[in-house]
């Protein structure tokens, strides 16, 4: 937790020290009515005393009682705001953090885990900020403040007052080691839950077709009892504290006021019992403060454990560096453009035992195709997933104009790239806010840039039959659009960027056999000089490729054109053929 105050701006240190500053004044003034209660006593009990003196001492009472009300609500109202703007603070930070992971950091912290950090972990350090500071504050000074007022009055009294605090101690003590752990894991079960219910509102068509529900509701009730049980245990550890509490003030009175009757029995002067008795008063008054300081703490106690693991949390999330840095060149070499070059590239991730990808070498030059093909797994993906960085290589290096991809500025890297995913991914917005998403490093992308890239993308005639056409609502995850219209707006989002290299990670899966050929003879007209990298599973697409490389297992098991390929590669054969049939390769 302390870790996390760092991130505390000046200005939050100024409303931090006028909190402490009006949690002083308000112990001050409480602290203060025991002393007129003392003088009022002593008034009542003295022949020859006016009314009007008592009034008078009750007035000052009240004027403190107001005073210390005014001061808790201002300490209140400015904790409030403290802890707000801190919560702000830190989610914007743990947003830009997270927005600079690699896919190495997300999949280790998993996204649900991310999410729930980001969400609940923050609320559970906002709420400490809100409350628990202020008494964090308040209960040590009400404490020891109160301890300096009465403790040379009476050695039983202070004896009485000592054993309350110590056995309210070891009951603190016990409660909070027993419920710490659990507290840890009441996080973690929450990641889970998120996790279960993330999946299951993802796939809730699958889930529905194949009559999953009760599967998906036993998976959920599962979390759903694991976290209920924990917080049921940590809740009903944490009730024990209060009776303790409120048992502890009411037996410290009573021996208090036990020992005082004793003393005045004892004592055979009339104006010593006063004094004893007036004592007595005021020293019950004071030593319940210190217990209430005590009761304080407990609160404290309750939310510090949870807020302590959700401040490690968040502080594991802000010090976890990217595993990709950024280097410093903006530009590739002086003549060379949308050139891409592989140089005994081998590839494991993260944690994997073995490679996916080994030894793959290949040059692009501007304006040439390389398309990859090979059978499920065999690693195309990961081959042009390097490309952006989304991993580094583990051995070996790729170059982007001469460059390795390490030295490039994330920024100046990606301006070269126009990355098409392998599933579609939008935005919740408008169709054009889809295409004219991010910076590309020139000026902003134009509506007349959208309108060429769709053209280019096949998907003028959907766009313009959509209510509102490119100002037409995008749902999140554009869920309002089928799976091809999706991939022609995620491809043509790439070409509105006008890149020096397009990444096309089997974006044409989803279009049918005449939009893919097409689209692809018009990106042919348009871009010509771009160089492209293509992941392609049907001969259709691939086929007209300057050089197609052919993988198994990893491994380059093919290399050459169309026709080269054909009466040298036994796999692309394979594949060919096993295609030929069915769609009639030959009319492609
Ligand atoms: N994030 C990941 N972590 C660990 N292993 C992975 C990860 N992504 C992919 N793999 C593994 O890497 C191998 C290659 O996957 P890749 O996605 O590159 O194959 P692909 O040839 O593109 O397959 P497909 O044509 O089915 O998309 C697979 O065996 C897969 O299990």
């Amino acid at each position: 937790m302390i870790q996390l105050l760092k991130y505390l701006k000046t200005k939050d240190w100024g409303i931090v020290f006028m909190v402490l500053l009006f949690i002083i004044a308000q112990v001050f003034l409480d602290l203060k009515l025991p002393d007129y209660m003392s003088e009022i006593t002593v008034k009542v009990q003295t022949p020859g005393s006016e009314t009007s003196e008592i009034i008078q001492t009750g007035g000052y009472m009240m004027l403190c009682a107001l005073g210390s009300l005014v001061a808790a609500i201002i300490v209140s109202f400015l904790s409030t705001r403290l802890a707000a703007s801190f919560a702000k603070n830190l989610r914007e930070r743990q947003f830009d953090k997270v927005e600079s992971f690699s896919m190495q950091e997300i999949n280790g912290f998993s996204t649900s885990s991310l999410i729930t950090r980001s969400t609940n972990d923050i609320t559970q350090v906002q709420m400490f900020i809100a409350v628990g500071m202020q008494i964090m504050f308040k209960a040590p000074i009400m404490a020891v403040w109160a301890l300096t007022k009465i403790s040379n009055k009476n050695w039983q009294w202070t004896a009485a007052t000592g054993i309350t605090v110590v056995a309210l101690l070891a009951v603190i003590i016990t409660v909070i080691s027993l419920a710490l752990p659990r507290f840890k894991r009441i996080q973690s079960l929450t990641d889970n839950l998120t996790s279960v219910t993330r999946e299951n509102l993802t796939g809730i068509r699958v889930v529905r077709a194949y009559n999953a529900e009760d599967h998906e509701e036993s998976k959920f009730e599962t979390a759903n009892t694991a976290l209920n049980q924990n917080y049921l245990f940590t809740t009903r550890l944490m009730a024990f504290m209060s009776p303790s509490m409120v048992a502890a003030m009411n037996g410290l009175s009573l021996a208090i006021y036990w020992i005082g009757a004793y003393l005045i029995n004892e004592s055979m002067d009339m104006m010593e019992r006063i004094t004893i008795f007036s004592d007595m008063v005021v020293f019950s008054s004071y030593a319940i403060q210190v217990v209430m300081s005590f009761v304080m703490l407990t609160f404290v106690f309750v939310i510090l454990p949870r807020a302590q693991v959700s401040a490690n949390r968040i502080k594991e999330v802000l010090n976890t560096d990217s595993t990709i840095n950024d280097g410093t060149v903006t530009e590739g070499k002086d003549d060379l453009e949308g050139e891409v070059e592989f140089r005994n590239v081998s590839f494991k991730y993260p944690d994997a035992a073995d490679y996916v990808i080994k030894d793959i070498s290949f040059k692009a030059r501007k304006g040439e195709t390389i398309a990859f093909i090979g059978s499920t797994g065999s690693g195309k993906s990961t081959i042009v997933n390097l490309v952006p960085r989304f991993y580094d290589p583990t051995e070996g290096e790729i170059l982007i104009d001469g460059v390795n991809v390490k030295d490039y500025t994330q920024e100046a890297l990606c301006n070269k790239i126009g990355y098409v995913p392998q599933k579609a991914v939008l935005f919740s917005g408008t169709i054009a806010s889809n295409i004219a998403f991010g910076e590309n490093g020139k000026e902003d992308i134009s509506r007349d840039a959208v309108k060429r890239a769709i053209s280019v993308a096949k998907g003028t005639d959907f766009v313009e039959k959509t209510e509102n056409q490119y100002e037409g609502h995008v749902a999140q995850g554009g869920n309002n659009f089928s799976g091809g219209q999706k991939q022609r707006m995620a491809i043509a989002r790439a070409i509105a960027r006008d890149p020096e290299i397009f990444v096309f990670d089997d974006s044409f899966s989803a279009l049918d056999y005449k939009t893919d050929r097409e689209l692809r003879s018009q990106l042919k007209e348009e871009a010509s000089g771009v160089t492209n990298l293509i992941v392609g599973q049907r001969i259709g697409t691939i086929k007209d490729a300057d050089t197609i490389i052919v993988l198994d297992e990893g491994r380059i098991v093919g290399k050459g054109t169309h026709t080269e390929l054909l009466e040298t590669s036994e796999v692309y054969r394979e594949i060919a053929y096993s295609q030929l049939s069915e769609e009639e390769l030959a009319s492609e």
